[in-house]
Parts: structure tokens; sequence; C-alpha cells
């Protein structure tokens, strides 16, 4: 579904990616492990289209995300660390806003059924985004990419600051994403989390995609383990 080939990236003479390829399949939850400068956000930067490749290829389902940014903006969902809503409009408004916007107009029924089934409590719905909490923006970001059919859904630093709980519940959204056929790209510190609701780790290194596993039989202690040994 995503297909990533052979990305390089260089700011001046320092080189941030050094021909990064990667596949995540419908269903597939991946996440992109390293240490800080490792090349995690600009990698999902590139696939988002804020920055530029020196050189590579990525399609999704076929379709060139780098050479066609309108049609990639309309496939791919971005959950940035903090999730970006307008924080005077409620979260109903917001879901509706940012879903006419990519070109959908349900009725108000069918986003009160959006927030709901990613987990958000129905009183919420109605008050203002200024005061959620990151679980809540995060539910209603999750919403907003299940609204507009999105293909691929990339986040960055999903769970920091987050507590056990809403950890818990983002993992539920996410998996309900990837179970209705979607790829999740999701850069993360949290290892715990990563082995826990990823399909599939790779771990970058100085620009460089150096391990890929799968998550089955897999416990944290050993992705920590070969996580240490690789950074
Ligand atoms: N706009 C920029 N200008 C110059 N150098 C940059 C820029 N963006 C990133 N870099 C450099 O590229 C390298 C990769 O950075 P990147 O932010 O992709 O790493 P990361 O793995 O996401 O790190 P973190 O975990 O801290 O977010 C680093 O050495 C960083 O300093």
């Amino acid at each position: 579904m995503l297909t990533v080939r052979k990305l390089y990236k260089s700011y001046g003479d320092h080189q941030a990616l050094k021909g990064i390829d990667l596949d995540i399949a419908s269903g597939e939850i991946y996440g992109l492990l390293g240490a800080n400068g490792a090349g995690k956000s600009t990698t999902i930067n590139i696939l988002l289209g804020f920055t530029r490749p020196d050189g590579g290829r990525a399609t999704l389902d076929g379709i060139d995300l780098l050479g066609d940014p309108r049609k990639a903006s309309a496939l791919v969902a971005y959950l940035p660390e903090v999730v970006q809503l307008y924080p005077l409009l409620t979260g109903l408004e917001n879901l509706a806003f940012f879903s006419e916007l990519a070109g959908f107009d349900y009725s108000k029924s069918k986003y009160r059924d959006l927030l709901s089934s990613c987990g958000l409590q129905e009183e919420a719905h109605n008050q203002r985004i200024g005061s959620y909490s990151k679980g809540m923006r995060q539910k209603v970001g999750i919403a907003i990419a299940m609204a507009k059919n999105a293909r691929l859904l990339v986040m960055d630093e999903p769970t920091s600051g987050l507590d056990p709980r809403a950890v818990e519940d983002f993992s539920t959204q996410v998996r309900a994403f990837a179970d209705q056929g979607g790829a999740v790209l999701m850069a993360t510190h949290d290892l715990f989390n990563a082995v826990g609701i990823g399909s599939r780790l790779g771990i970058m290194r100085r620009g460089e995609l150096v391990h890929t596993l799968g998550t089955s039989g897999i416990s944290a202690a050993d992705l920590q383990k070969l996580y240490l040994e690789t950074i």
C-alpha cells in the first residue's frame, strides 16, 4: 500500500536520510523508532509534502505521493504531537469544518457517530476544543482521518504526555483505523506502546533503517535491548 524507495535528504553537508526503503501494508501499524536526530521526522515530513527529498519515490496505492501533493493530502491524515484544531470551535464543529474542507459533507448525527466511535464522550462533542486534553484532541484528529477516508495515518510522537488510560484509548482507535484497511506510520520513542500496538517496527540510525522486525513474540524488554544495541 505505502511503498517508499531510496529516500535521500541532506541539510547542507549533513545527510539526514541515506536511502530509506519502507513498505506498509493495508491494516498494518508501523512504528518508526530511533534516537533523536535519526531521521524519523524528516521521513514523515517528506511523506506529508512538508519537505522535499533530494531523491527517492513514495507511492500510496500506486499514487505518487511526492509528485502530487494535492492527491497526497486527500489520502493521508496527519496527527502531529499536538493535534492542531480551532480552540474556539467545539469538537463537532472542528470535525465538520475539516471534513468539509476535504470535500465531505456529512449529517450532524454522522459526525456525532464518528466522534463517539473514536471514543469521545458525548458530553464533550459540544465543548470547545480549548478545554480538551491531549487525548481528546487526538480522538478528534482520528475522527477527521476516518471522515476523510484517509488511507494512511501518519503520527509523530502520538503518546508523549498521555496517561496510561489515554494511551490505551488511543491504541484502540488506531487499531480500529487499521482494521478498516488503513495503513499507519507512527514515529515514536515509546517502545512499550510500539511493541503493544505495532505490527512491524523499524529502527533508524543516522539516516538509515538498520532493523525491521515483526512484533509477534517480542517483549518490550527484548525490543529495548535490540534498540539500545542498535542506536
Ligand atoms: N530543517 C533542518 N535544517 C537542518 N537540519 C535539519 C533540519 N531538520 C532536521 N535536520 C537534521 O536532520 C537530522 C534528522 O533529524 P530528524 O528531525 O528527522 O530526526 P528525528 O529522528 O525525528 O529526531 P527526534 O526524535 O529528535 O524528533 C538531524 O541531524 C537534524 O539535526
